[in-house]
């Protein structure tokens, strides 16, 4: 498609600097966006903070301010469809940016059965007074006909440099094959997962997944997804188009904002995949245990043929990572360093989540004892990971398990995520996953429920078989056998719990004891 022939509307578009609180806007259909903006702004204090997806939820706001503002394509009858990207700071100094899809029209957004709730949670507010009078403002991802309209702006542009509305970028190599797709009418939902970001999947075909938190530069979804695409492998959904925006404090480094992928259909989230089975250890009288008291493989072991499965696939991305990205060897220093990040993050840790202050200590040694092993002249291979494996980011489909979300710990910084890694950080993460789909279990007794002692035995049986069966998988595939470097994986795991304890204590406070006991665990076999 040309340029010449994107809708006119196209061309009414405004961006702003992250330091004014009302961008120069453009008049537009006889609106007047600056008033618009400026209502908006003061009830996203009280919105943002009520997201999932916004991670500033323990920092008092002190600023919300527009850093772009562009109006997306529209008919004049239609709702306002506008672009954010958002400046939030925080009493601490500290800033952070996020997307915001903003909508404003007469209605709210509807949805029915498990969208309703969030389509409720989307509303933002009602305009009072000025031109804009009566409208109702609202997250429009969670407006279907809105969110087509998006999905018709990425994919209007199949040029190869990418389509341009001020300062976003659309790139749909696919574009041509996904117009039915975007058809007025059709289908678009939000995703029910829980999410560092937002996934509005359209018919049964495409997901784009709205990146909310952003940072200047690639994201290691969009470059991994590409990379692992390029290398033919099936274990990801295939990319099918992306946008990026301009930064007004970031020049010529723009930031990934949406990535289009094939959407899995009938496939099964592997997070709640483990825990059906982990719930039949208590439900299903078959699962209750054998006489003797002792869990046999029957009980036990019955998903470690999945965990097999899916060691192998995660085995198939690195080595297919390995043949298209970079790969080098960690020398002693480098491996030192990476030890003394791993026990900078955990005395951080240990600050912020007071529960984790007495473990500091054998911790330490576990960190102490990798930097030791580099000493002694081992070397280690690294290349690009997924950085944030967890069960949650698998899918069992009929052809087997995909891994989805390549981008990384959200939490850090880009340029960290980007790096390369032992891919045994993988390992470890999804072992955590096998551990906390288990504990998981625990979490739904009742202080002193007498069958805490039995479950408890069940659940770390479950956990270990299925880290076994997982890390044989792995091993099977050809990639090197985790196992065979209990220091590194010791070290990975303990790394990946600290950041898990934090992170619960952040976002989930009545699940920190999972992490938590893995903290306890690990400090237990350092002190032995
Ligand atoms: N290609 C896909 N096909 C089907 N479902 C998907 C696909 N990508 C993501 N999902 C679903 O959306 C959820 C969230 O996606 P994810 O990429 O992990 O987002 P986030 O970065 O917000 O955590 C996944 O757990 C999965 O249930
Ligand atoms: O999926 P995200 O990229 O948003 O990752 C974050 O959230 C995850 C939870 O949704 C969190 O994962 C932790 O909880 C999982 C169970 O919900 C568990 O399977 C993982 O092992 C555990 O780390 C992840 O750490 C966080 O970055």
């Amino acid at each position: 498609m040309s340029d010449t022939s994107r809708p006119r509307t196209l061309a009414a578009t405004t961006t702003a600097t992250a330091s004014s609180t009302t961008p120069s806007t453009t008049a537009v259909r006889g609106t007047d966006l600056d008033a618009l903006i400026r209502t908006v702004l003061p009830l996203l204090h009280d919105w943002l903070p009520r997201q999932r997806w916004f991670a500033g939820k323990h920092r008092p706001i002190t600023a919300v301010s527009p850093a772009t503002v562009t109006l997306l394509p529209g008919s004049a009858d239609e709702p306002l469809l506008l672009h954010l990207l958002l400046k939030v700071e925080y009493s601490s100094d500290q800033a952070d940016l996020y997307q915001l899809l903003l909508g404003a029209g007469p209605n709210a957004p509807t949805a029915t059965g498990a969208g309703a709730e969030r389509a409720r949670a989307a509303v933002i507010g009602r305009i009072g007074g000025g031109p804009h009078d009566g409208l109702l403002t609202y997250d429009a991802s969670h407006h279907p006909a809105l969110a087509l309209r998006l999905l018709r702006t990425i994919i209007g542009g199949g040029l190869p440099q990418g389509s341009r509305i001020g300062p976003l970028v659309f790139h749909a190599p696919h574009g041509p094959d996904l117009t039915d797709l975007a058809a007025p009418g059709s289908p678009a939902r939000v995703g029910t997962a829980e999410q560092s970001n937002t996934s509005i999947v359209y018919g049964d075909s495409a997901i784009l997944k709205l990146f909310r938190r952003i940072t200047p530069g690639l994201n290691p979804d969009l470059e991994l997804s590409l990379a692992l695409s390029r290398a033919g492998s099936g274990r990801v959904p295939t990319p099918l188009a992306w946008f990026e925006g301009d930064l007004p404090d970031a020049p010529g480094d723009p930031a990934t904002l949406g990535l289009l992928q094939r959407y899995l259909l009938g496939g099964k989230d592997g997070w709640e995949f483990a825990l059906a089975h982990v719930s039949r250890l208590r439900t299903d009288p078959e699962w209750m245990g054998s006489r003797d008291g002792h869990p046999s493989d029957h009980i036990t072991g019955n998903f470690s043929a999945e965990s097999f499965l899916l060691g192998r696939a995660t085995a198939e991305v690195h080595l297919a990572l390995a043949r298209t990205l970079p790969v080098t060897v960690l020398d002693r220093p480098q491996i030192e360093a990476m030890a003394q990040a791993m026990t900078r993050r955990l005395e951080a840790a240990a600050l912020a989540v007071p529960a984790l202050a007495p473990y500091r200590e054998p911790l330490r040694r576990i960190f102490q004892d990798l930097a030791r092993s580099a000493r002694d002249g081992r070397l280690l291979r690294a290349q690009r990971i997924h950085g944030d494996l967890h069960l949650g980011q698998s899918m069992r489909t009929a052809r087997g398990w995909a891994l989805l979300d390549f981008e990384g710990e959200p939490a850090k910084p880009l340029e960290e995520r980007r790096r390369v890694q032992p891919a045994v950080r993988d390992v470890a993460a999804m072992l955590r996953s096998f551990d906390y789909a288990a504990a998981h279990l625990l979490t739904e007794l009742a202080p002193g429920d007498p069958e805490l002692p039995r479950l408890s035995g069940l659940a770390s049986t479950w956990a270990l078989r299925n880290r076994a069966a997982f890390c044989a998988g792995y091993a099977a595939a050809g990639a090197e056998d985790p196992t065979a470097d209990p220091v590194l994986l010791h070290a990975m795991e303990t790394d990946k719990a600290v950041y898990e304890v934090v992170y619960e204590a952040g976002n989930r406070p009545e699940w920190l004891a999972i992490p938590l006991s893995a903290v306890v665990r690990l400090a237990q076999a350092a002190g032995r």
